[in-house]
């Protein structure tokens, strides 16, 4: 059993707090990413469960026991950098031999668990190297390969890809799903920024924003029904459209009244009492759909088109002043700069929040 407890967990540097009490209970075998704006604690809060940063208040719990106070080398964790951290006159095979020696394992068992790490990174044919004759990402392989060799009950990940290459990311990313997959028993905790890396790798994700956790969840969980604008923001690319408006019409499907004086009827329901505040209504660029139809949502001028291929980017101007309205459509879109389209949405696909940020949807 290796899962962490943490509770009211935070972190001040002298008079800079900068974890803010956080709660979270990860089980066991449990792929746990940490998202967030640069800045708002990730790694922090991923350091002080490694024991690299001390815990200013709350306590931490792996496998039931509080370990606020315990060593890095004692907590049954090993963790992956960013940078790799490999010692550069040692071969491949000494650096990952190199904590296990330290920890006074046989020479056969050492040999046993080195040569079962690369054989899962397909590392075996690199053994006798110097990290400086290996690439960017089998490097990377060599850091996770020492962390698995430690056979460790928790494993940490801070931004491990963030230094290779676009097709290098995919492939050490499936890497790491495939390594995640063959190790069921291990607890894992990996820290990005890309969203990519958080939907395909997580059981759920835990979404921070300025030392405070504002939702976590299942990937799909949090796509599809984002608790605060601050999620629906974050996750999805392009981001969630975000209109401003008052609430015109309250009950089971309420409907927003927009600047420019058109209304939407939500399908979201809102009581009597919000009736005339402001509120946020939100749609996924990749929602709209275009219709010939008289029953759209809005109209607007297409102001940009950006093909890029796999999908097409339509910029459409219509009911805010400032931003524009992202639409993405699939393929090759014949639509010119000046169109003027309507496009409508599945009603199960809005979103509306209220002037706390918080959604209506339930
Ligand atoms: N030693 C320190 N002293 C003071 N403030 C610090 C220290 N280390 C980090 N911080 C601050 O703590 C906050 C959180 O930093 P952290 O590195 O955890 O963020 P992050 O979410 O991992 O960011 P990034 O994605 O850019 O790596 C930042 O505002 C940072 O400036």
């Amino acid at each position: 059993m290796a899962g962490l407890k943490l509770e009211g967990l935070k972190k001040s540097y002298g008079a800079v707090d900068v974890i803010h009490g956080v709660d979270l209970e990860i089980r066991q075998g449990e792929f746990i990413v940490f998202v967030g704006p640069s800045g708002c604690g990730k790694s922090t809060l991923l350091r002080m469960i490694a024991g690299l940063e001390e815990i200013t208040a709350g306590t931490l719990e792996i496998d039931g026991m509080v370990v606020n106070d315990v060593p890095p080398s004692k907590r049954g964790i090993a963790m992956v950098f960013q940078s790799y951290a490999l010692y550069p006159h040692m071969t491949v095979y000494d650096n990952m031999a190199f904590g296990l020696r330290i920890a006074g394992q046989s020479n056969d068992e050492i040999d046993r668990r080195v040569r079962s790490a690369a054989s899962i990174l397909q590392l075996e044919d690199y053994l006798d190297r110097l990290p400086k004759a290996l690439s960017g990402g089998q490097r990377q392989r060599v850091a996770i390969g020492r962390a698995i060799c430690r056979d460790p009950k928790v494993f940490l990940f801070d931004e491990p890809l963030s230094n290779l290459d676009a097709a290098l990311r995919v492939a050490t990313r499936i890497e790491i799903a495939k390594l995640n997959e063959s190790m069921p028993e291990t607890t894992m905790i990996y820290v990005t920024h890309d969203q990519v890396e958080a939907m395909t790798l997580a059981d759920r994700i835990v979404v921070l924003s300025k030392g405070v956790i504002e939702q976590v969840g299942p990937p799909m969980e949090l796509y599809d029904r984002p608790q605060n604008l601050f999620v629906a923001q974050f996750i999805g690319s392009p981001a969630m459209n975000i209109i401003p408006g008052t609430i015109e019409s309250t009950g089971d499907s309420a409907t927003i009244a927009f600047a420019n004086g058109k209304s939407v009827e939500t399908g979201i329901a809102v009581a009597d009492a919000d009736k005339g505040r402001k509120a946020s209504f939100g749609v996924r660029p990749e929602d709209l759909v275009a219709t010939t139809g008289d029953d759209f949502l809005f109209e607007g001028t297409v102001s940009i088109v950006e093909a890029l291929g796999e999908v097409t980017l339509l910029y459409v101007e219509d009911l805010t002043e400032d931003e524009p309205i992202i639409a993405k459509m699939p393929g090759h879109q014949q639509v010119r700069r000046g169109d003027k389209l309507r496009f409508t949405a599945d009603k199960a696909k809005l979103h509306l929040f209220d002037t706390a940020g918080n959604t209506y949807r339930r």
